[in-house]
């Protein structure tokens, strides 16, 4: 419960930041492995499955023609299978894979274009990597550490050991300093690179399923520690896993991937609530849909009277969150409202459709007119 409400709170701060420009803008992006790849893509091949297509061409497909914004100040989680292409696709974001066709732009500039330095510059800077194998450095302490991306940039001493400790400090491991990370839990560790990565200030965080060596108790306090910085600091976040309850606790919206393709984006509401085929709904069919599903898709408008009684809700609400309400309440519906302004109710009937999942409209897009769906841009 508390989980979810930080996840709705982190929401609503996005929502409020964003301002929908893009960080990220991805259009038609290839990456294919093997022999000849620049021929696959526009080719009769690219429409070939997995199998297929190295049968014939000795070729990978690892991304397929994928195209999608990451908007400012979004967490965009990308979430599939083993071998859907996740990380491929996210190292073509800083070229440390080298697509095959397609464009991508970062703040409107293009990657594709830059020389060595930039792309250093682009790495080191604007889109800092969290990896998964924390890449710390055994014989240095915490505090260098996190200080070593501001050394390659040539920061002076003083400086960056004070920006250190603060970051150090920002993760929850002051105190921690001066040990080595051997003397270091799995969890601190990865706290650890995440301090690193955060102290070079960068516009984009990208995590390579940062947590799943992690034991499930130490994950979620990791989650928890994603959710609050991003919730402070409005960070844009690019975040890979191929655990759904991750990608649903911590995605604004989700990519789902399959053989290298986006088979839907959307929010986590949107993918539990309107799959976009079988495969989607498959995926989520043993998620607790009212703990995604809120209370503004679930709402509908208010009958005469029922604007007066009820406990009010905000629209990000999680069903979840309304029947813990009305049945503390005892009133038969809960009033969604917003700035003061009644947008509905929703009742008994509707919360337990949602539970039951047989409600009658699944869900709508958040925002209409926001395109959602098969790797389609946002
Ligand atoms: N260097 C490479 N050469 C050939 N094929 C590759 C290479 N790297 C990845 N692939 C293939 O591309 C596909 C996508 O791999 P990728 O690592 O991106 O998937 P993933 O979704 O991140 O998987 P995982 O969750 O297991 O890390 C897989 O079929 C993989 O075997």
């Amino acid at each position: 419960m508390t989980d979810n409400r930080a996840r709705t709170d982190s929401r609503a701060r996005t929502e409020d930041h964003r301002g929908d420009r893009a960080v990220f803008s991805v259009r038609n992006l290839w990456k294919v492995f093997g022999p000849r790849a620049d021929r696959v893509p526009g080719s009769a091949a690219a429409d070939l499955s997995a199998a297929e297509l190295r049968e014939r061409t000795g070729c990978t497909a690892a991304v397929r023609d994928v195209s999608f914004d990451v908007r400012k100040g979004e967490v965009f989680v990308v979430m599939g299978l083993s071998g859907s292409g996740k990380s491929t696709l996210v190292r073509c974001l800083t070229r440390l894979i080298e697509p095959t066709s397609g464009s991508l732009a970062i703040d409107g500039e293009d990657v594709l274009a830059m020389d060595r330095a930039r792309l250093r510059e682009l790495r080191r800077r604007r889109a800092a990597m969290v990896f998964q194998h924390f890449g710390l450095l055994p014989h240095r302490t915490v505090l260098d550490n996190v200080a070593y991306g501001l050394e390659i940039q040539g920061v002076a001493k003083a400086e960056r050991r004070a920006r250190a400790a603060e970051m150090v400090a920002k993760v929850g491991l002051e105190g921690l300093e001066g040990r080595r990370p051997g003397q270091l839990s799995g969890g601190q560790q990865q706290r650890v690179g995440l301090a690193r990565a955060l102290a070079v200030d960068p516009e984009v965080l990208l995590f390579d399923e940062p947590f799943s060596a992690l034991d499930p108790l130490i994950r979620r306090d990791m989650q928890q520690e994603v959710i609050r910085l991003h919730r402070e600091e409005g960070r844009t976040m690019v975040f890979i896993t191929h655990d759904l309850s991750e990608a649903l606790r911590l995605g604004d919206r989700i990519a789902l991937m399959r053989d290298g393709r986006i088979v839907q984006l959307g929010t986590p509401e949107e993918i539990v609530g309107s799959p976009a085929d079988d495969y989607v709904r498959e995926f989520v069919r043993d998620v607790a849909r009212e703990q995604v599903i809120t209370v503004r898709s679930a709402m509908r408008p208010a009958d005469i009277g029922e604007s007066e009684t009820g406990p009010a809700l905000a629209p990000s609400a999680t069903v979840s969150e309304a029947i813990e309400a009305v049945a503390r309440s005892g009133d038969p519906a809960a009033r969604v409202m917003s700035d003061g302004k009644l947008l509905g109710v929703v009742d008994h009937e509707a919360l337990l459709g949602v539970v039951a999942g047989t409600a009658e409209e699944p869900v709508g897009p958040r925002d209409p007119g926001a395109p959602t769906g098969r790797g389609v841009a946002a």
